[in-house]
């Protein structure tokens, strides 16, 4: 688990008894969920610009700024929900621990 992500949580966390004028985090749990997704939502397609402007151009820089901005923006949306950066780490890890055989399983029961 990145340390980095874990003091995120830690912070998303703090913020949540902040007054909504003290800090972003803060403005945007006051705000509620729906702002906080349509954050989400804005950032996805800024991802997708930047990753088609990459494409063209060789340089990847935009496209890595924009996806921070996605995963920041949705580790909020998942704080609004009472879950921690770990709940996402752990069912990656879960996906990448599952053997060949057991993931061929799994994708045909969907
Ligand atoms: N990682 C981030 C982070 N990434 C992006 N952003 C903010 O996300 C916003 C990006 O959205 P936009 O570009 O649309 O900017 P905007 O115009 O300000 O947003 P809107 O007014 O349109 O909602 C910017 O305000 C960025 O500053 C972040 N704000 C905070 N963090 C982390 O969250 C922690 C807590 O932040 P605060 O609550 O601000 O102290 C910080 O220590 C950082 O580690």
């Amino acid at each position: 688990m990145s340390d980095i992500l874990q003091q995120l949580g830690d912070i998303l966390e703090e913020r949540k008894g902040a007054e909504a004028d003290s800090s972003y985090v803060a403005s945007l749990y006051h705000k509620g969920l729906n702002k906080i997704l349509e954050k989400v939502g804005e950032e996805a397609t800024e991802t997708i610009l930047a990753a088609k402007d990459a494409e063209t151009s060789g340089d990847n820089k935009e496209v890595i700024y924009e996806t921070a901005d996605l995963w920041f923006h949705s580790l909020v949306a998942l704080a609004k929900l009472g879950e921690r950066p770990e709940a996402v780490i752990n069912e990656l890890a879960r996906r990448f621990n599952m053997s060949g055989l057991e993931e061929k399983a799994s994708r045909t029961k969907k």
